[in-house]
């Protein structure tokens, strides 16, 4: 089987084009190859499949073999794929995912894409549809308990559960620590993305992410744009914000008019393999 490896600012996965190639068990693919010392080593693997109504659909599997409905990193990524590999040839994309059609904006030089805009649609604030446990009807600076300790936490689904925490220092965060415990938490249903965020200024945060399923990466799409959403929600931004991630930057923008969220940023091809 055919596969290649790629990256969106760190946050790597393992595509394999379904145009050509018929996977049985992505599930168990996913937990095979992500491991980092017995495998090929990646944060999940992601589909590129024939779709009737978009240029493609892409499913994704975490490290630990759960399915996602969205990566705001992969997305980018598939965008190069499909370009770079000929199988489209054309600089605006349609993308379906489990949370619907996403736009891709290519940014095409000399037959290279360079970086990809994403319309990643609109936020989600209200608690069932994220999902988190809360009576209110937006979960936006609550304070929780999580097994004994307190913390203030902004819930938003960009597709998938987004748990946003702000702190004084991300690099002093015990993620190993807290971020598990956030994301097993009895109020998130189907877990959560933990993303922790200092704000530098008006424009731009630095952020680090414990992914549902993956554990900590270097860099998290979705967790990007719920993170600037909640920098925005929560007066500590404006809504254009430039998130510093561990494996770059992204340019994140909440268009007011249309409550619509735009992602931009750069996707690499790793290497290309082959495996029995
Ligand atoms: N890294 C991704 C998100 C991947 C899925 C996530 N771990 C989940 O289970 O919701 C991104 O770039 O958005």
């Amino acid at each position: 089987m055919k596969f290649s490896k790629m990256q969106g600012i760190g946050n790597d996965y393992l595509y394999f084009n379904c145009f050509e190639e018929k996977i049985e068990n992505p599930s168990e693919l996913a937990i095979k190859l992500s491991d980092r010392h017995f495998g090929v080593g990646s944060d999940g693997i992601i589909l590129i499949e024939p779709s009737d109504h978009a240029d493609c659909r892409m499913d994704i599997y975490n490290s630990d073999g759960s399915r996602a409905m969205m990566c705001g990193n992969g997305i980018r990524c598939v965008g190069k794929y499909l370009y770079e590999r000929g199988l489209v040839r054309k600089d605006v994309l349609k993308v379906d995912t489990l949370s619907g059609v996403k736009t891709l904006f290519l940014d095409v030089k000399n037959g290279i894409v360079h970086s990809v805009k994403v319309d990643m649609g609109k936020p989600v604030f209200r608690p069932a549809e994220i999902p988190v446990i809360f009576s209110k009807e937006t979960v936006i600076d609550e304070p929780i308990t999580v097994d004994g300790n307190e913390y203030r936490i902004t819930c938003v689904s960009m597709g998938n559960p987004h748990c946003i925490l702000f702190v004084d220092d991300v690099d002093a965060v015990p993620i190993e620590k807290i971020g598990p415990e956030l994301e097993h938490a009895s109020i998130f249903p189907d877990r959560a993305n933990i993303e922790f965020v200092q704000v530098l200024n008006s424009g731009e945060a630095k952020m680090r992410v414990w992914e549902r399923g993956a554990g900590e990466t270097w860099a998290c799409g979705t967790g990007a744009c719920a993170s600037a959403i909640s920098c925005a929600v929560n007066h500590k931004t404006g809504r254009k914000v430039k998130m510093h991630l561990k494996g770059g930057d992204l340019s994140i923008e909440w268009d007011d008019r249309t409550d619509t969220v735009f992602m931009q940023g750069p996707a690499e091809f790793v290497f290309d393999g082959t495996i029995d």
